[in-house]
């Protein structure tokens, strides 16, 4: 079982996060980190801090000389804007009198709409909005990226899977509908400011954007991560809590501003007729091909070989310039929401996000299904698996019955 945990505050020293569970034997280096991490700042909307401030990877724990170690990987992405924090976020006490000199410590009584700021002071019991945002912030999806990057290097070791993301729409405007995005166009993607494949999509998205700046505005849009290579059989039909397509929507779900997953055709799905609904399979030499891919290369639970396809829907900012209605917790009042600065629009890096928590998932499904405490071990539990395979789907009499070619695309 692969198990992961994450700590610390946007504004503190630094995140902190733990996977435990990994075999010994995957190659990473902390400059593969870094490079996932900023691959994460990218993107067309984002606001201010993402310019002057810099993520510093420290791999603490569970790697030698650039390979896991088996044991649990500690990874510590600090934060170069900590000197502005260090007496406002102090975990020691701090004098008050120089508390209160500091303007950027003046209680924050005007919750934002959209934030966990109110519910979050109700529940927790604070008169000031701070200790909330400070950990509800997206800040810390920097340390789901850094765990995301070991996964996705295990993933290669072992199944020799590729997991890819591109933005599939902003605010109102759609990317172009073309042909799906394969690991290959990974650079393309990530060149491109608004993370899409044609570049006719990214004018179209930047101009949603600008248009939203102009009013004041904030956007959301839809994120997509397909993985190619994996085998069938990952996750599983005998239970809820097993079932691949479960942990996908939780662990998508469980990135700040997601709202709604979408498992290969999903919604679009629920609108057709079943003849129009599935995959069609043909025998092929050995084993099956289908004609299409519109459940997203997951059945009853588990993956189908076919390439796995999610989606995720991120709501529009909170924190909206053209400031939003609210009250004062202080006095009563009616108030405007708290504005200094934020992101337009953060869907491309929400994507970068997506596809570190869809690499986690896997990752654990590989593991639950393979097992291995070192990468060769995993590896070969594979191979023998894939090899047995032809028991359940034999090579049929006449090669010629079958249409030789693995589909990879969506109808
Ligand atoms: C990568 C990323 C960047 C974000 N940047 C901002 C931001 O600059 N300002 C903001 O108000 N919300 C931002 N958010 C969204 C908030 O974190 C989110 O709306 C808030 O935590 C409440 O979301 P929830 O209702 O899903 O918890 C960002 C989210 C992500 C995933
Ligand atoms: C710092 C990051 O994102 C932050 C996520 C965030 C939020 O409310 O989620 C709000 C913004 O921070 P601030 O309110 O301090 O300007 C973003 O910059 C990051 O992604 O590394």
């Amino acid at each position: 079982m692969l198990r992961w945990i994450t700590a610390g505050e946007s504004h503190g020293p630094a995140l902190i996060a733990v996977l435990e569970g990994l075999p010994a034997g995957v190659p990473v280096t902390s400059s593969d980190i870094a490079t996932q991490l900023a691959r994460r700042r990218l993107g067309y909307g984002r606001g201010a801090r993402m310019k002057f401030e810099q993520d510093v990877v420290d791999v603490l724990g569970g790697v030698r000389h650039g390979i896991t170690l088996g044991g649990p990987i500690a990874v510590q992405v600090g934060n170069t804007e900590w000197p502005k924090w260090e007496q406002i976020m102090s975990s020691d006490p701090v004098d008050p009198e120089i508390l209160e000199g500091l303007a950027r410590n003046a209680p924050l009584t005007r919750p934002r709409p959209g934030h966990a700021d109110l519910a979050g002071m109700q529940k927790y019991g604070f008169d000031d909005a701070r200790p909330v945002l400070e950990r509800a912030s997206a800040r810390e999806t920097a340390a789901r990226v850094a765990l995301g990057t070991i996964a996705q290097h295990f993933l290669r070791e072992v199944v020799g899977a590729e997991v890819v993301s591109h933005v599939v729409s902003i605010g109102d405007a759609d990317a172009v509908d073309g042909r799906l995005p394969e690991p290959t166009d990974r650079d393309a993607i990530d060149a491109s400011p608004t993370r899409t494949l044609e570049p006719a999509s990214n004018d179209a998205l930047v101009a949603e954007i600008d248009a939203a700046k102009a009013d004041g505005d904030t956007l959301g849009g839809v994120v997509e991560v397909l993985v190619y290579g994996l085998p069938p059989g990952l996750g599983s039909f005998v239970h809820a809590d097993r079932r691949l397509d479960a942990r996908l929507a939780a662990a998508l779900m469980g990135i700040q501003a997601i709202k709604g997953v979408e498992v290969g055709d999903g919604f679009r799905t629920a609108r057709r007729r079943g003849s129009q609904a599935h995959d069609e399979m043909d025998p092929r030499h050995p084993g099956v091909t289908r004609r299409s891919n519109r459940a997203g290369g997951v059945e009853g639970g588990m993956t189908n070989g076919e390439v796995l396809r999610v989606r995720a829907a991120m709501k529009p900012i909170s924190t909206v310039p053209r400031a939003l209605s609210t009250l004062d917790v202080s006095t009563g009042d009616p108030a405007v929401a708290i504005h200094q600065r934020s992101d337009v629009c953060a869907v491309p890096a929400a994507g970068v996000v997506a596809e570190a928590m869809v690499a986690l998932v896997v990752a654990d499904a590989v593991l639950e299904k393979f097992g291995g405490d070192s990468v060769a071990e995993t590896r070969r539990n594979v191979e023998s698996y894939l090899a047995g395979l032809t028991d359940t789907l034999p090579i049929p009499a006449d090669p010629s019955a079958g249409s030789g070619a693995g589909h990879t695309g969506v109808a």
